[in-house]
């Protein structure tokens, strides 16, 4: 099954490309990650009782008091004032978001794992993973293939951003976006990956949708290619081939993981 990773930067695209790409002719299955980390938080999970223990007693609106049909675990986290704990460039806030992530990321991973499995075994040639953190979290280790979609322009990013998220002040949309890293640089890692055999595609996202749904095409296109359905179904029927070659994508993006690493301390050593 071929693990296809969605990135980008807040605002610049990716819902809307997993939407194209989980309706026909794609049809594929996504694996939302935006939408695990709602899941391990809910009241009465482990990670909401650590958030509500670390950062409650210093966010006194960190839970949310008028809400109907309340859970018997607890009322449910106040988003948008975690949020205005977390995202920012400032020492504390960049603190409390590797906190949080902390908490998150292990639990949102492991539930991606038991879907990818899950999937695995329902013979899909390509799942989509579709996590806004991917390269930071490691999780582009898996994948065979990675899409960035980005936007070239910061000023659409943000307009699209606002007009999405009309309850954000320009300083907390300001926040979100700085709290992660360009989309041109994960454009240029997705790159470094290799274009060639579609090990990296970056799909760009600055003009309107018709325009996306046609590199959207062109992006699977050269992915099919590169990894034909066949093929999938050969790795599902002959499992030691399939754990083979999945072991051999593992070394292959580590040494990626490294090469690119290296390339930036170099770029950093140069400044
Ligand atoms: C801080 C929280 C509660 C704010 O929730 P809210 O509903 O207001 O925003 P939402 O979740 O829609 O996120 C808005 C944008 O910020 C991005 N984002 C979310 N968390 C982070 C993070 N830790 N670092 C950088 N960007 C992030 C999202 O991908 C999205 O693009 C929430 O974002 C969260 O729980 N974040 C930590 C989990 C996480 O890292 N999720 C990303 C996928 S694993
Ligand atoms: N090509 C486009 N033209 C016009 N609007 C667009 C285009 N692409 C996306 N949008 C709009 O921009 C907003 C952001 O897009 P989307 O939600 O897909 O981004 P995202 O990367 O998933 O964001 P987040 O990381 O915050 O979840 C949405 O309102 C979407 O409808």
């Amino acid at each position: 099954m071929l693990i296809i990773g969605l990135t980008g930067s807040i605002a610049t695209g990716k819902s809307t490309v997993s939407s194209i790409l989980s309706s026909p002719p794609y049809s594929l299955p996504i694996i939302d990650a935006d939408i695990l980390a709602r899941k391990v938080v809910e009241p009465g999970t482990a990670g909401y009782k650590a958030i509500v223990n670390y950062f409650g007693p210093s966010t006194p609106d960190l839970l949310l008091d008028d809400v109907p049909n309340l859970s018997p675990h607890g009322k449910p986290l106040n988003r948008p004032a975690l949020g205005r704990r977390v995202f920012g460039d400032t020492e504390e806030r960049k603190r409390d978001r590797q906190v949080l992530n902390r908490i998150i990321h292990p639990a949102v991973r492991w539930e991606v794992y038991k879907s990818l499995i899950y999937h695995y075994l329902r013979g899909q040639w390509a799942i989509v993973l579709d996590v806004p953190l991917l390269f930071e979290s490691g999780m582009d280790l898996i994948c065979g293939t990675v899409i960035v979609v980005g936007v070239r322009d910061p000023a659409v990013q943000m307009a699209r951003l606002r007009a999405r998220d009309a309850h954000l002040t320009a300083e907390d949309a300001e926040n979100r976006v700085r709290s992660q890293g360009d989309v041109r640089t994960k454009a240029a890692q997705a790159e470094f990956r290799g274009t060639a055999n579609a090990r990296g595609v970056v799909v760009w996202n600055d003009a309107d949708k018709v325009e996306l749904e046609g590199a959207v095409k062109g992006a699977m296109s050269s992915i099919a290619a590169s990894s034909p359905r066949w093929w999938a179904w050969a790795l599902l029927i002959a499992p030691p081939v399939g754990m083979g070659v999945a072991a051999w994508n593992l070394v292959v993006n580590f040494a990626t993981q490294k090469g690119w690493e290296k390339r930036k301390r170099e770029e950093k050593a140069k400044l």
